[in-house]
């Protein structure tokens, strides 16, 4: 990936801070030339090999590669621009300002099926944007899904710190990504696929739903050990008045077994994201349902 040889600073004028990560801080960012407003994400770079803090260099450059390949879709984040500096390197990105979409669900404590469903919806198209280009994203989580402007269901994917490319054929296993969201397969060391993600879309959809988080336990190995054994359930407390097509939404992805997961094609075509608007002449047989 090419980076920029001139200073950052010659270019951007700095601005407030959005957010920051365990080696990222990201700030709101003004183009000196065209005025744009951007953001930038300082990654901390890894000096030396041993080192526990700071980012490798490989992985910034994954994050770089695969943030290039699937930019361009409404719900993922675009990436314009990359500088370096002795200490970081800076991704300028698009600027998506409304939060992330954990605090606009702990400002509502949970949200109504109708706007569940719209954020989920939004946050399937992107994943198969991001699947049809066998690029799994492998950290998806609330903190990780930004609204583009407060109280509108509109959504963009941001981090795709621990994404990868994962051709067919070609086993990619790993131990990452948040425990409370993270898949049978992670936790058994066994081969990470897009159905990886479709797991962490079942966790995020309870969230949305009832605030709690299914397979939490009280240590890490009792969140492991509920996810392993597909330890869950609806509690009366939240999902006593959620409908038949959420539960059975959530459940065809809370599957251990990889080949029977819902696919994210599956998935937006489940009644409980199709919603009340599916039409007679929708269900001819062999029909091809254009979705967006
Ligand atoms: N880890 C994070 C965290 C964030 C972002 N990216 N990566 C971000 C990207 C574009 C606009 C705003 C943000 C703030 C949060």
């Amino acid at each position: 990936f090419k980076i920029n040889e001139t200073p950052f600073s010659d270019s951007y004028e700095i601005g407030d801070e959005l957010g920051s990560g365990q080696f990222a801080v990201v700030y709101k960012v003004t183009c000196r030339k065209t005025g744009a407003k951007l953001a930038a994400k300082f990654i901390k770079k890894r000096r030396y090999a041993t080192s526990r803090r700071g980012v490798p260099r490989n992985h910034i450059e994954r994050e770089i590669e695969v943030l290039r390949d699937v930019g361009g879709h409404e719900n993922v984040i675009q990436l314009h621009d990359v500088f370096e500096t002795p200490n970081d390197i800076i991704l300028v990105l698009e600027l998506v300002s409304g939060g992330e979409l954990f605090d606009h669900v702990c400002a509502h404590e949970y949200l109504n099926e109708a706007e569940a469903s719209a954020f989920i919806k939004q946050i399937l198209l992107g994943i198969r944007h991001l699947h049809n280009r066998f690029v799994v994203h492998l950290d998806l989580k609330p903190e990780n899904i930004m609204l583009l402007r407060r109280g509108e269901p509109r959504i963009k994917l941001i981090d795709f710190g621990l994404s990868r490319h994962i051709y067919p054929g070609i086993p990619v296993k790993d131990m990452i990504g948040t425990p409370e969201f993270v898949a049978p397969e992670v936790v058994n060391y066994e081969a990470l696929s897009p159905a990886t993600d479709m797991w962490a879309v079942g966790v995020v959809t309870y969230i949305l739903l009832s605030g709690g988080s299914p397979f939490l336990g009280r240590t890490r190995d009792e969140t492991f050990c509920n996810i392993t054994s597909v330890n869950y359930h609806f509690s009366q407390t939240y999902f006593a008045n959620t409908s038949q097509f959420a539960k059975d939404f959530i459940s065809r992805l809370f599957v251990k077994d990889v080949s029977a997961r819902a696919t994210v094609d599956e998935c937006l075509q489940h009644p409980w994201i199709r919603g009340p608007d599916i039409g007679i002449n929708d269900i001819r047989v062999g029909a091809t349902i254009n979705l967006s």
